[in-house]
């Protein structure tokens, strides 16, 4: 692939004895939304993580639009390229703090002068318009919070977009909404996501190539049309489909 987003060789995670995430070789174009699914304890969050520097690779590589990163530690360059949105909005966000606040933070961070303009464009962006602004996070509904999660990330303008099963938390209705407005995000902005969900539905109507994760190792790298139609390799990408859809509506 030339010029990828994201470019990751044979990373390796470990905590104390365990290997969490083994080998794991994965390319990510630009402006490409990549998926990851895999049953629980399968390692997404750590692939994931270990991209965002949460969590420390002591093997492989990374590289981000052509730039090395070590198996620890990002600088301030990093997080202006890459954001990353988590599942739970409640952890994710100081409840004590307004939206003001939390949205001033990262424009703070990164040097940017015209807060006021930005945290007002923000939160058109994002749906909730500027009443919100001077509200506390914890006056905030589930999915209005993961709204000022997401113009959080979007407000220092970057590129790629890390996104942690960004709408398992929250209820059906709103996850629709939730998963509208990135994708809006995305095609405006031109930004490449990696995307982590349970929910093969969502990454297969969000995502345009998908790699299926068990016990911290890659097992295949699909299109979503050969989800839908059912050609893949490993039977464990079968069983999660089949689990994916339920008991009862297996046997087609
Ligand atoms: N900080 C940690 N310390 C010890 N073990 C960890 C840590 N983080 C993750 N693990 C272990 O690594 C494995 C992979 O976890 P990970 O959270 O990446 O899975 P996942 O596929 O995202 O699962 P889920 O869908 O349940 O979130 C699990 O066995 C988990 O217990």
């Amino acid at each position: 692939m030339n010029n990828p987003a994201v470019s990751i060789r044979d990373m390796q995670v470990a905590f104390d004895d365990f290997v969490a995430l083994k080998d794991v070789s994965i390319d990510v174009a630009q402006k490409e939304s990549f998926g990851i699914v895999g049953e629980s304890g399968s390692g997404k969050s750590t692939l994931l993580r270990a991209i965002a520097g949460l969590n420390v690779f002591e093997k492989g590589t990374l590289a981000v639009n052509g730039r090395d990163y070590p198996g620890r530690g990002r600088d301030k360059d990093f997080y202006r390229t890459v954001q990353m949105v988590f599942q739970d909005p409640y952890g994710s966000l100081h409840p004590r703090q307004t939206v003001d606040r939390l949205l001033s933070e990262p424009l703070a961070i990164h040097g940017f002068s015209d807060s006021e303009v930005r945290i007002a464009r923000a939160l058109d962006e994002v749906g909730l318009g500027s009443g919100f602004r001077f509200r506390y996070s914890h006056q905030l509904s589930g999915g209005q919070r993961q709204r000022i999660a997401i113009a959080r990330a979007l407000i220092v303008e970057p590129k790629i977009l890390l996104l942690d099963e960004p709408t398992s938390a929250l209820d059906a209705s709103i996850q629709a909404e939730i998963l509208n407005l990135l994708e809006q995000a995305r095609t405006e902005r031109g930004l490449t996501f990696i995307m982590v969900s349970h929910d093969l539905g969502v990454v297969s109507h969000m995502c345009d190539r998908l790699a299926v994760m068990k016990n911290g190792a890659v097992v295949e790298t699909l299109l979503p049309e050969a989800l839908e139609k059912r050609e893949f390799s490993a039977d464990y990408t079968r069983q999660l489909l089949i689990a994916s859809e339920g008991f009862g509506r297996s046997g087609r």
